[in-house]
């Protein structure tokens, strides 16, 4: 038993833990979404902006380098708000969502990526899975109906 046990561990791919910036624009409550760049897994699909963490990294330092690089903003707060976990084919994710609400900066899309200042439902299609959750909390939030259906369907339209 104790053999099939460390041999079941050894086969489990390790878990990637990523922090992803909720960016809420203080005017109207819009989101930010970004496509993904060409060359990752995924490219042109809408996600919130964010990153995999680094060695020693915390998720606060995880996010803030990574929308640095990324987008050209320095955030000025990470609220912590959930946790999710995701399998993808490719990986398995374990997503540490913060909501930013300061930042200092023009947004500058540093990878080539898409930019959408977004209401709830979103226009953009297809959204990645791992963001559904997410979605449907900041849906019932504010009250609206959600329908992950309508989400991350490979024949829906890219973009808005
Ligand atoms: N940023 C972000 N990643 C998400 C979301 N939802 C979701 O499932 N993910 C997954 C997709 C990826 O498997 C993982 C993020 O990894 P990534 O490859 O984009 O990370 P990275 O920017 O550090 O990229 P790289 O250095 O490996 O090129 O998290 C989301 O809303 N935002």
């Amino acid at each position: 038993m104790v053999q099939k046990s460390k041999t079941l561990a050894a086969a489990l791919p390790t878990r990637i833990e990523v922090a992803v910036g909720i960016l809420i624009r203080a005017s109207d409550g819009a989101l930010l979404l970004t496509s993904r760049p060409s060359g990752k897994v995924r490219a042109g699909w809408w996600e919130f902006p964010g990153g995999k963490l680094e060695a020693g990294e915390s998720v606060e330092q995880a996010l803030r380098r990574e929308l640095q690089e990324e987008i050209g903003i320095i955030i000025g707060n990470c609220l912590p708000w959930q946790i999710t976990e995701h399998d993808y084919p490719h990986a398995q994710v374990r997503l540490h969502w913060c909501k930013v609400t300061q930042w200092q900066g023009e947004l500058v899309m540093r990878e080539g990526q898409a930019m959408a200042w977004q209401q709830l439902p979103l226009d953009v299609r297809p959204v990645l899975e791992g963001a559904l959750p997410a979605l449907q909390w900041l849906s019932a939030e504010r009250g609206l109906p959600f329908d992950a259906r309508v989400y991350a369907t490979e024949d829906a339209a890219h973009g808005a």
